[in-house]
């Protein structure tokens, strides 16, 4: 159990369910037809939650495993945006007024902040809250083309509730960015209330299952006290008053699902990937690797290995490193609310950071997994599309990946700068104030300290030039700002260094909690292999300051190779520990029967395209 800890009870239990375990094919619907077989999956979930007493959320999270799987419903916005945002932001009187009818689903509520003209920058966003002291009320409006709410998903048809982000006035002036719950829809009809205009985006690369929407508000009047108002408040006179503390406490909602990500996305999605990839590799025989012998498995080959293996202990590091994120969001979070808020800066960046890098590296993953299936990927059958496309989005939602990077490297910079003035740094960036050794100890052994330490000393330079780089540019005339952009390439990458030596942390500190043995030695191969790969596909970055050498980079190659041999006989163990489903994979080539063939023919059988239809035959004909 090195994964699952208590999920598999309500995994088994949301598998007696007819619907979630043989519900119609996804591949052979309609984007219509795929919303509408969402919408009744998720109402059956509501009635599977009342009646198996599910009320923690990690035990909902196992059973929406099963009941969507590989899809965001439209319970996603609602139980990781909505509820999570009045959660932290609201007065303890306005959680008590939505929260519990929002757990009962009474009321079904998404996040609204980006609009048409707008989604990264979200200062630039321009809805509009203005006060009124006369009605006590909030006038909603959408001021420019520009302005109309664009994304949010359940939006375009699902959602009766919302909470908006705008800018707030009160008599001419701007407090900036705050959140307010808006009622959209009436309860009793479910048409859109008067002044609102709102509807579905339109088709997207995934997410099919989803109506994100948009919405325009023209003067839209809602009460006072539908401003969250824990941190800022608003008085009937239109006194505005606000605790001393940071401001960016409005952005909570994006960090938690950013920290969710790591795991939930890229996570889930690159194992998924990996498995339904190394056990259909195990069953396809091709070729010959010797005359007049049976064709081999194609996992014997040393190049389908070398596809594979890499993805394979990526796949371990992203999972670890999404745990420890969760871990590390719950404890800061913690501290936030008994008012220690020194550690929101780590967790912006960490999860930032992560967000971007572990979602980049799962997206190119799974892309990989799907070509080393050959033909057979490329067919939905093999359910890798459908991975892909809903895992994909997780580099653009949340926070644009580049943009992301640029925030954690904002961090990084201002802790090295820090540690120049003599302060001493915490936490993730600690080695940031450790004097980091000029030469590399790697030797054949590949001990996983001195794996951590090489991506310690890369991360540590990286940060350091690009350090350096922007005062350069600074001392050369230019401005800040355009200093920043001039060096943002090289921001990137120290920001990508950074993560990626956290990930080899994280793996690293997992293999040395392990007690089994055996389990011990798999692990470490699995993550000596990430590291060296790391090191060889960035060599550049290790030997650019003369801290690896020539022999060791030809000892690093040998080590890979020589991994990929050692991971053989245990890589199909090693995707079966991850215990999905076959339900979970929708998969044809990653049945845990390995019955490839045989279904996929009746597959193929069944596609709608070899129904009678009467336009097709008289065009044929
Ligand atoms: C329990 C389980 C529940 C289930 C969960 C399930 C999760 C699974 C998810 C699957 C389903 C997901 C469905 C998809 C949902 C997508 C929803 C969205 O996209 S919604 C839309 C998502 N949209 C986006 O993500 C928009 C992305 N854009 C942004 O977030 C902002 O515009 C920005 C951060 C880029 C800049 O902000 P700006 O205000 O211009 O700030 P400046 O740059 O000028 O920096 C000034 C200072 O502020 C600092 N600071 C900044 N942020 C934070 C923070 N959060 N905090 C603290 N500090 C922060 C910064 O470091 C700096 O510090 P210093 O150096 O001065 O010390
Ligand atoms: C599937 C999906 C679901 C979504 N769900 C929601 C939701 O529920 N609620 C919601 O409010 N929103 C939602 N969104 C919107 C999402 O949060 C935004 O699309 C995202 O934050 C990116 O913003 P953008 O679209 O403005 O990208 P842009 O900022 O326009 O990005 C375009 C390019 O510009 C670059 N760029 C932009 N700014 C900078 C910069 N400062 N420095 C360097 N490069 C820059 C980016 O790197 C990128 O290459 C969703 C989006 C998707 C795809």
């Amino acid at each position: 159990m090195l994964f699952k800890g208590g999920g598999l009870p309500h995994e088994s239990l949301a598998l007696q369910e007819k619907l979630f375990g043989a519900g119609p094919d996804y591949n052979f619907m309609t984007r219509i037809e795929r919303f509408k077989n969402s919408l009744v999956r998720v109402q059956h979930f509501i009635r599977c939650c009342a009646r198996y007493n599910l009320h923690d959320h990690a035990d909902k999270k196992w059973f929406e495993g099963v009941a969507f799987p590989n899809e965001v419903s439209v319970l996603g916005p609602h139980s990781g945006m909505f509820i999570p945002t009045l959660k932290e932001q609201g007065s303890e009187e306005q959680i008590q007024k939505w929260v519990p009818q929002a757990e009962k689903h009474q009321i079904m509520g998404t996040y609204i902040q980006t609009e048409l003209g707008h989604g990264t920058f979200v200062r630039g966003l321009e809805t509009t809250a203005t006060y009124d002291p006369k009605t006590e009320e909030f006038i909603l409006n959408s001021p420019t083309l520009t302005s109309i709410k664009w994304w949010p998903g359940g939006l375009g048809r699902t959602c009766n509730f919302g909470i908006v982000m705008a800018l707030l006035y009160i008599d001419g002036k701007n407090y900036g960015m705050h959140p307010f719950v808006v009622q959209l829809r009436s309860l009793k009809t479910h048409e859109p209330l008067p002044g609102l205009t709102m509807g579905d985006i339109g088709p997207k690369f995934g997410f099919d299952t989803v109506d994100n929407g948009y919405l325009q508000f023209n003067h839209f009047g809602i009460p006072r006290e539908n401003m969250l108002m824990k941190y800022c408040q608003v008085l009937k006179n239109g006194t505005y008053t606000k605790q001393t503390r940071n401001p960016k406490f409005s952005y909570g909602a994006m960090i938690f699902v950013r920290s969710m990500v790591v795991y939930e996305v890229a996570g889930q999605g690159l194992a998924k990937a990996c498995t339904i990839a190394i056990r259909y590799s195990a069953i396809r025989r091709q070729s010959e690797l010797k005359k007049s012998r049976p064709e081999p498995q194609i996992l014997d080959y040393q190049t389908q290995q070398y596809k594979l293996f890499p993805l394979l202990a990526l796949a371990y590091a992203v999972w670890f490193t999404g745990v420890r994120m969760k871990e590390i969001y719950f404890m800061v979070n913690n501290e936030i609310k008994q008012g220690h808020t020194e550690r929101l800066p780590e967790l912006h960046a960490i999860s930032s950071g992560l967000k971007a890098f572990t979602t980049s590296m799962a997206s190119w993953g799974i892309e990989r997994c799907r070509l080393a299936c050959g033909g057979h990927g490329y067919s939905a059958a093999s359910g890798l599309p459908k991975i892909y496309v809903n895992a994909t989005g997780g580099c653009t939602y949340e926070g644009e990946n580049t943009v992301m990077l640029l925030q954690c490297a904002r961090f990084l910079m201002n802790i090295y700068g820090g540690v120049k003035n003599g302060r001493r740094p915490s936490g993730s960036v600690n080695y940031l104030g450790e004097r980091i050794s000029s030469r590399c100890t790697l030797t054949s052994e590949f001990t996983l300290k001195s794996l951590a330490d090489a991506f310690k000393h890369r991360a540590a330079r990286m940060i350091k030039e690009a350090s350096e780089r922007l005062n350069r540019l600074q001392a050369s005339g230019n401005d800040p700002e355009d200093s920043w952009n001039l060096n943002s390439v090289v921001l990137t990458k120290a920001a990508e260094a950074h993560c990626h030596y956290y990930m080899v942390l994280v793996f690293e500190s997992v293999v040395e909690s392990v007690e089994d043995n055996c389990v011990k030695d798999i692990l470490r191969q699995l993550c000596q292999l990430l590291a060296l790969c790391g090191i060889q596909e960035n060599s550049g970055d290790f030997i650019q300051d003369g801290f690896l050498n020539n022999d060791q980079l030809e000892l690093v190659k040998q080590k890979q190779l020589s991994l990929l041999s050692e991971i053989r006989p245990n890589a199909v163990l090693l995707v079966d520990a991850f215990e999905f489903h076959d339900v979970q994979l929708g998969s044809i080539l990653g049945r845990f029967d390995g019955n490839v063939y045989e279904n996929l023919f009746k597959w193929a059988k069944k596609t709608p395209l070899n129904k009678p239809e009467d336009l097709i035959h008289r065009l044929l004909r």
